[in-house]
């Protein structure tokens, strides 16, 4: 499944393949020595794509994906080198393996496919981490490897140079793979895994709250990049002749890492315009680096040249370009702007389930403070619900509880029949419940239709996701922002977005925490207006908290409030407003007569 525009993917191919065959074309016009440099500028690219697939989608910083390429290049050598040799050098080989001489390609699809289940097995663990710590651990796996590879001296000769491969590796078979890699990693970013990978990176609670199993997606993109690096690391052994692990190391990871970081982590165009400009950089600091004599003034050699300037380069772009010189958008996405199909509001239809939410003696206990006591509340099909208290009185641990954020330490809560108590928050979505948060939660570098389409794809089986993002805009009136991106919006259509992002999972009940913070006047009334025909139209359950009490009153059928974690009172929206206890609770003690 394609989440963005055919012509998108259509036109990065194109391009992908046009920059393969100028490549080739310039290789043949300059010499073997054009050649050489384009060869690895391809492998390159390849390896700088496949951490792209990861550390972009999913905003984690690998240090470990050179592993990867190291166990690509000694599986795909350990299958091409001629069998007399590894009978008499590496004696710790099994007789299959000694005897067995693949050719090329057969040798990359069989080293590609080893380092894919290596990573699955690898992903399972790293995948539970979050940010650095899963940063710190794919540095562990990089030092690992490479203990590895040196301490298994009878398959892979420890730390001295594996030779003897067969230099396989062509021009032409370079650029033939970097298109592969190219046009894979592109795929996969408007995939409908890396689109909710890059939903989850923006944003993993929000992400969650619409069905994404982040953590699911997150070992896709591992495996496909570690595929696309064992890819790179093959096709680079089979151009060396000759290699050791010091090859696949921190150097290398390095170098990568500036390239994807120089160029633009989360776009195909920021990986092929880092590694031009590193390799353009490199091909001209390496000529300084033992001295230059330009019209008799001699430079002298300054040994690390290379190295400071992409060091320099690298800071540079951090301190200048944060996201990378490319920024966020593929060139495509800036030369065809996407306008999505406009939506029917009609394809969001009247709610055919009636379940009711029922709350049941829920507490949460955090450290010493009791945020909620003993709550009991119930929210009927059609019901608006408004959820009101000072500051500090529970009212969002309540529907973190209910949407599965938080586990509460007792109580239960049940929608129709089922418990939903401790069922974890990406389920929740499915089950029929959607919300919003009271800090917007959007996921700001993805267009307003993605943010929706993201939710309609995870929920439902994705069933006709295309129509209920459509529709769900529609009714929150906000198709015209459809192709802009989310984060640039007002903060009034932000919370807007975050409704139809909601809306778009066709849930059951809807919790809506401060949907009208930060809006103006005009704007609470327009919301005033849409959550009533929502309301009335869907027969849609809704929990509304919110401290604009004329939003309260004017939308709500009942209201419950809570005091200091407690539930004080249910009922009427005119029998809450003389209640005592509501009184005093805002006012303060004494002024409830
Ligand atoms: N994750 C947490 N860990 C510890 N304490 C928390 C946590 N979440 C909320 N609290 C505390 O629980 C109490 C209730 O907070 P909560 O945010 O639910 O109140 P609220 O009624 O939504 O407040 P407001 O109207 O200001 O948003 C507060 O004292 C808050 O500091």
């Amino acid at each position: 499944m394609f989440t963005s525009s055919r012509q998108h993917f259509t036109a990065a191919a194109l391009a992908t393949i046009i920059l393969a065959v100028v490549g080739v074309v310039v290789a043949g016009l300059f010499g073997a020595a054009a050649e050489r440099v384009l060869t690895v500028f391809f492998i390159s690219l390849i390896a700088v794509t496949g951490i792209g697939v990861y550390s972009g989608n999913s905003g984690i910083l690998s240090f470990g994906h050179v592993a990867f390429m190291g166990i690509g290049a000694y599986v795909s050598g350990l299958l091409t080198l001629p069998a007399g040799l590894k009978m008499a050098t590496l004696r710790g080989l099994p007789d299959w393996l000694a005897a067995t001489e693949l050719s090329l390609i057969p040798a990359i699809v069989v080293a590609v496919l080893v380092t894919a289940v290596i990573a699955l097995l690898i992903g399972i663990a790293i995948g539970r981490l979050e940010g650095s710590a899963a940063s710190i651990a794919t540095l562990g796996l990089l030092v690992i490897v490479h203990g590895v590879i040196i301490g298994w001296r009878d398959v892979t000769r420890g730390a001295q140079s594996f030779f003897g491969v067969p230099r396989d590796t062509t021009l032409i078979i370079a650029a033939v793979a970097c298109v592969i890699a190219l046009i894979a990693a592109r795929w996969y970013r408007d995939s409908l895994s890396g689109l909710r990978l890059r939903a989850g990176r923006e944003n993993a609670i929000a992400a969650k709250a619409v069905g994404i199993n982040v953590q699911r997606e997150r070992l896709v993109s591992w495996v496909l990049s570690a595929a696309i690096m064992a890819l790179s690391g093959a096709l680079i052994a089979h151009f060396l002749g000759a290699f050791s692990p010091k090859k696949f190391y921190f150097h290398d990871t390095f170098l990568l890492l500036a390239m994807l970081i120089v160029g633009g982590m989360t776009t195909v165009t920021g990986a092929i315009s880092g590694t031009i400009l590193i390799t353009v950089i490199t091909e001209i600091l390496r000529r300084f680096e033992s001295g230059l004599s330009i019209g008799g003034f001699e430079l002298p050699a300054v040994f690390g040249t290379t190295q400071i300037g992409i060091g320099l380069l690298i800071l540079f772009a951090m301190f200048r370009m944060s996201e990378g010189v490319m920024g966020l958008k593929e060139w495509e996405e800036r030369v065809f702007p996407f306008r999505p199909k406009r939506g029917r509001a009609e394809a969001l239809g009247k709610r055919t389930s009636d379940d009711r939410l029922k709350v049941e003696h829920v507490s949460m206990q955090f450290g010493g403070l009791r945020a909620v006591d003993d709550v009991s509340i119930s929210v009927n099909p059609g019901e608006i619900l408004g959820l009101i208290g000072p500051n500090g009185s529970g009212k969002t641990t309540l529907l973190n509880i209910i949407s599965g954020v938080l586990k509460p330490t007792e109580g239960d809560v049940v929608l129709g029949s089922k418990s939903l108590t401790g069922v974890a928050s990406e389920k929740i979505a499915d089950a029929g419940i959607a919300r919003t948060f009271q800090n917007i939660r959007l996921f700001p570098t993805l267009t307003v239709y993605q943010n929706v389409l993201a939710a309609a794809l995870s929920t439902h089986g994705g069933k006709n996701a295309e129509e209920r993002a459509g529709a769900a805009l529609a009714r929150l009136g906000i198709e015209e922002r459809a192709g802009e991106d989310a984060g640039t919006l007002s903060y009034g259509e932000q919370r807007r977005v975050e409704i139809a992002r909601a809306l778009a999972c066709e849930p059951t009940l809807l919790l809506l925490d401060e949907p009208a913070a930060g809006m103006n006047r005009e704007e609470t009334d327009d919301l005033i207006e849409r959550l009533k025909v929502l309301s009335a139209d869907l027969g849609l359950g809704v929990v509304l908290v919110d401290h604009d009490l004329k939003l309260i009153n004017e939308l709500c059928d009942r209201i419950v409030v809570l005091n200091e974690g407690k539930l004080i009172a249910d009922g009427a929206p005119a029998a809450i407003r003389e209640n005592p206890a509501v009184i005093e609770a805002y006012l303060g003690p004494g002024k409830a007569a």
